[in-house]
């Protein structure tokens, strides 16, 4: 319809109401949001332009990376991201309403994350329940809410026990208090997404394929590239290169602007150090 503005399409990480649909929404208010069951899936509808945009999960505060999401960026995607959204992330037990009286659970289901973050408790409270790792925190949730007669528990947040009827029976229990999820918003270009809620500060992540010669202090002359520089790196990790053991890919976060003239200089060195980079733009945080 003339004047009408286009909805935009967003994938996510579901069903509703997983970590990731919460993101989503924090980042596109205004828009329609698909969930998809994997992060692979996600991210193909928006390389193979089914979608404008997909979100899913980067980096948890306690677990560390998403292995999926940042191999898969790295090995068969060439997508950019043009924001990151962090967000608490609280998780709570929950069960069939025609289960709350059960004190043991045939099993207890979640993503492979939330399961970790929650070691400790499932360890001394649930020593000899079944762990059975899931898609995702909500996809446990939902499934939990289908099959009543199996009295089994999922870990998930409060919108999904809301969403699928489900009842809480223990709260808040994630093992550290600061439990935070970092999310990408991808795209097939490279733009910064500038919705209204972001912060000043600007990142570029990077993917840093060291050269194969194997010669001594490699790492020290990529660092020092940026440190004279003066640029801040707030993140710097090492992933499998998949081609043989020992050889690796490195992933870093720089705190400024890829056009940046400082930036510009890095990519040079980098270049003359025998580097291979994959940049994957830069961007703005928001919090939800
Ligand atoms: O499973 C979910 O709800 C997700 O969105 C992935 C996830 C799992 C655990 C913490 C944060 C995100």
């Amino acid at each position: 319809m003339a004047g009408q503005p286009v909805q935009k399409q967003i994938s996510y990480l579901g069903p509703e109401a997983s970590f990731t649909h919460l993101a989503a929404a924090k980042a596109f208010p205004d828009s329609n949001l698909l969930p998809f069951a994997t992060i692979p899936e996600c991210i193909e509808a928006v390389a193979e332009d089914r979608v404008d945009y997909a979100v899913v999960p980067l980096e948890n505060a306690l677990e560390g990376s998403v292995p999926l999401t940042v191999d898969y960026l790295f090995h068969e995607a060439q997508l950019y991201v043009t924001a990151e959204v962090l967000s608490p992330i609280g998780m709570h037990l929950m069960v069939h309403p025609d289960n709350v009286e059960a004190d043991s659970y045939e099993a207890i289901y979640s993503h492979p994350h939330a399961l970790a973050q929650c070691h400790k408790f499932l360890f001394y409270t649930y020593k000899n329940t079944p762990i059975e790792q899931f898609g995702s925190t909500s996809g446990a949730a939902k499934m939990v809410s289908e099959l009543p007669e199996r009295n089994i528990a999922a870990i998930a947040n409060e919108f999904a026990a809301k969403k699928y009827g489900l009842s809480i029976v223990h709260s808040e229990i994630h093992d550290f208090h600061f439990n935070h999820t970092r999310f990408f918003v991808l795209s097939k270009t490279n733009h910064k997404l500038k919705n209204p809620g972001h912060e000043g500060q600007i990142k570029t992540t990077l993917m840093i394929s060291p050269p194969n010669d194997d010669r001594s202090g490699v790492l020290h002359q990529v660092l020092s590239v940026f440190a004279w520089r003066q640029l801040n790196l707030s993140k710097i990790e090492s992933r499998p290169l998949k081609t043989g053991l020992g050889d690796y890919f490195f992933i870093v976060d720089v705190l400024e602007d890829e056009t940046a003239t400082m930036m510009r200089g890095a990519f040079e060195e980098l270049a003359a150090l025998g580097c291979k980079v994959k940049t994957l733009g830069s961007y703005y945080t928001y919090r939800s």
